[in-house]
């Protein structure tokens, strides 16, 4: 397998940092690509070992793309999780400096955060799409556009100036990107780990979603993010993004995998993994791993001779 990592580039993405601070030995060659789906279909060719995508932001939420695109994906794992800082500069052509800017290029998700900014500095500029805040850096200094928010380190990579800087309407928003990779085993829990699930309820059937949510709740689990995202089939089909604090092994969350597949129409498991802030949700004493146990070879017991007591807890 390749020890390649693909990442959305090019060079000066968030991505690229959350891709580094992974790789923290430097000891893989990084492959810059332009898109999410060119990042998985990378993987899914062997080209690279793993991929480096957004997943979510503290401040605007998950990222619509890599959704998507990790919907229409097969046999993907994610196996780690990376927490960025991100930080917004606007950056412009140094001999530029002095010109009115009347296009200011972005990858929406830091469009959305810099909302108030543009509105209340440059009321009159055009905001425009691009598929990185680094790629809308590279096309300033080709000429295409005025200006680029992006990293301050963008600047850097491609000779522009910063024109403004720490420009985030809300400071200290963290992006969460995830590292996945094709056909490997899930890795080992940790104690404070997440499972990622993409969950297909039945449509029209009352309380399909409450049902869905009492899988985790009458077992103790913690969801962190849950999104309904549509399935395409039509008007009213969902399936919801679940973001769970458990580790397939645990036998709270294994069981709730199998009331969800009992339940649902499809489940999709998308990995356990460790979180990357090493926090341990705390797990309530009826769903820990030794009642869990304990309440097992009470249920085991039974089909022998008579009990007079239940079993204690421990
Ligand atoms: O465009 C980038 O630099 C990315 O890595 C995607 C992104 C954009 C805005 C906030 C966080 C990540």
């Amino acid at each position: 397998m390749s020890s390649r990592i693909a990442y959305l580039g090019p060079e000066g993405t968030f991505t690229e940092q959350a891709t580094r601070q992974w790789d923290r030995e430097g000891a893989h060659e990084l492959l810059p690509v332009p898109t999410v789906p060119a990042a998985l279909a990378a993987l899914a060719a062997g080209e690279v070992g793993a991929a480096v995508v957004p997943f979510e932001n503290s401040v605007e939420g998950s990222v619509p793309a890599t959704l998507q695109a990790l919907q229409e994906t097969q046999d993907v794992r994610i196996v780690a999780e990376e927490l960025v800082r991100v930080q917004f500069s606007l950056l412009v052509r140094p001999e530029w400096a002095q010109r009115p800017i009347r296009t200011v290029a972005t990858h929406p998700h830091a469009a959305a955060q810099v909302r108030g900014w543009l509105a209340g500095e440059l009321p009159e500029a055009r905001i425009v799409p691009e598929t990185s805040t680094a790629r809308a850096a590279q096309a300033v200094a080709e000429g295409q556009y005025d200006a680029a928010i992006a990293a301050p380190g963008a600047a850097r990579a491609y000779g522009l100036a910063e024109a403004a800087e720490q420009i985030a309407d809300r400071e200290g928003a963290v992006t969460r990107f995830v590292v996945l990779r094709a056909g490997v085993p899930v890795p080992p829990p940790t104690g404070a780990d997440r499972t990622t699930l993409l969950a297909l309820i039945w449509a029209n059937r009352p309380g399909a979603l409450l049902e869905l949510l009492d899988q985790f709740a009458v077992r103790g689990i913690d969801l962190t993010r849950l999104e309904s995202r549509p399935t395409g089939e039509g008007l009213g089909e969902y399936q919801f993004w679940i973001d769970a604090t458990a580790h397939l092994t645990e036998a709270r969350m294994t069981e709730a995998l199998l009331g969800l597949r009992r339940t649902c129409r499809d489940v999709r498991f998308f990995g356990s993994y460790p979180r990357a802030d090493t926090r341990a949700t705390p797990v309530p004493e009826h769903a820990d791993e030794q009642t869990y146990a304990a309440a097992a070879a009470w249920v085991r017991s039974l089909s022998g001779p008579a009990v007079t007591s239940g079993p204690s807890r421990r």
